[in-house]
């Protein structure tokens, strides 16, 4: 099993001064602290999980194979197909997660822009300490996923879920886990983004085949449009964030991808007065949204060390599959006329007079 520390150093005092004149007004997050050797995703048990967790006994849990996978498999509970090992997670996070009314929990379906999303975050409210532009930036040696605790690993078993209580607020943190499987106490901040499904259904293909090169895209495909996949039925995880987005809209932000790649400043000013640091118009002028921005751009990403190299390592992965094309519409290169109208079809029945649409 990795070992897994969490560092926080004091902050240089140059940097502090240089920052100054561009911070914010109100509550500067991350302020004297950087997060440093955070992998949390390296802390997935690696041994599947049977065991009693909290009266649910996992094992009884209806099952299905995990496309791509011999060692997970996918279980449902509360209507979601989620992995065998990260069931305790889900049960842990409802019944122990406290959040703080100033947590910002990223969430998402994978292959939907997390990676992207947890470094924008990241940059944003870490920005007094660390200027976009700076050349000690965690971005510059870090994964994005390095940056932002994953909370479906920590609360995974094992005891983790501790070393959430000894980050200083605000917190922020990333799931994949459905909004069903939140605790509605404590008023924190959501940022929920989405993807047109035929694109996320090519990404994850595109992923897995960077373990397993042979796996056919239909496996994948079938399987997302029956529900059972990672963290499915994928309509039900993005409606159950839209839903809490129109419901409760102060506490539960919904991004597009596509839109995100259209206008990345816009979103990003979005973002940062969501979580309750806007930028000033000194930081406008100063540039500050242009270069967090820049900092994570697919290219600025991709070229980082860290992210060319290494693996994911509960995982297995390659980190370089995190940053693949970064487009929308890449569906069009891999699915029939045929394929993307049943996935098209399912979209429109599922989502029908919700308000949500992908066209
Ligand atoms: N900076 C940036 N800008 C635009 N797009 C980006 C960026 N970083 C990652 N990506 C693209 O996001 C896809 C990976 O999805 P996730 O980050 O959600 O994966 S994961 O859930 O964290 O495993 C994957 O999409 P595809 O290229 O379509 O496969 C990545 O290329």
């Amino acid at each position: 099993m990795h070992t897994l520390s969490i560092t926080w150093q004091s902050n240089n005092s140059n940097t502090m001064a240089t920052n100054a004149a561009s911070a914010p007004a109100g509550p500067i997050p991350f302020k004297d602290v950087v997060v440093d050797n955070v992998d949390l995703v390296a802390t997935m048990p690696a041994e599947r999980s049977s065991e009693d967790h909290d009266d649910v006994l996992v094992s009884a849990l209806p099952s299905k194979p995990m496309v791509g996978s011999t060692q997970n498999k996918l279980r449902c509970y509360l209507g979601f197909w989620l992995p065998e090992t990260f069931v305790p997670a889900a049960i842990g996070l409802q019944r122990r997660f406290v959040p703080r009314p100033d947590d910002v929990i990223i969430a998402s379906l994978p292959k939907c822009g997390t990676t992207w999303l947890n470094a924008l975050a990241f940059a944003t409210m870490a920005r007094r300490c660390y200027p976009p532009a700076g050349a000690d930036h965690p971005l510059l040696r870090l994964s994005p996923h390095q940056c932002v605790p994953f909370l479906d690993a920590l609360f995974a078993g094992g005891g983790r879920e501790a070393r959430l209580d000894v980050l200083p607020s605000p917190r922020l943190m990333y799931t994949h886990m459905p909004h069903e499987m939140l605790p509605r106490a404590g008023g924190c901040r959501v940022v929920y983004i989405c993807r047109e499904p035929k694109d996320t259904a090519v990404s994850l293909w595109q992923f897995r085949r960077s373990m397993h090169p042979e796996l056919p895209f239909l496996d994948t495909f079938e399987s997302i449009c029956s529900g059972a996949n990672t963290y499915g039925p994928f309509w039900d995880h993005i409606l159950g964030y839209w839903r809490a987005s129109e419901s409760w809209p102060e506490n539960v932000l919904f991004l597009r991808y596509e839109k995100l790649l259209r206008d990345p400043a816009g979103n990003v000013r979005k973002l940062a007065r969501f979580v309750g640091v806007p930028f000033s118009e000194a930081e406008e002028e100063a540039g500050v949204v242009r270069g967090i921005v820049e900092l994570c751009s697919l290219g600025s990403l991709r070229s980082v060390e860290v992210n060319r190299t290494g693996y994911m390592d509960g995982l297995k992965f390659p980190r370089k599959a995190l940053f693949r094309k970064g487009v929308a519409g890449d569906w069009a290169n891999h699915m029939t006329p045929e394929m993307a109208r049943r996935m098209d079809d399912i979209v429109a029945d599922k989502l029908r007079a919700t308000g949500l649409t992908f066209q």
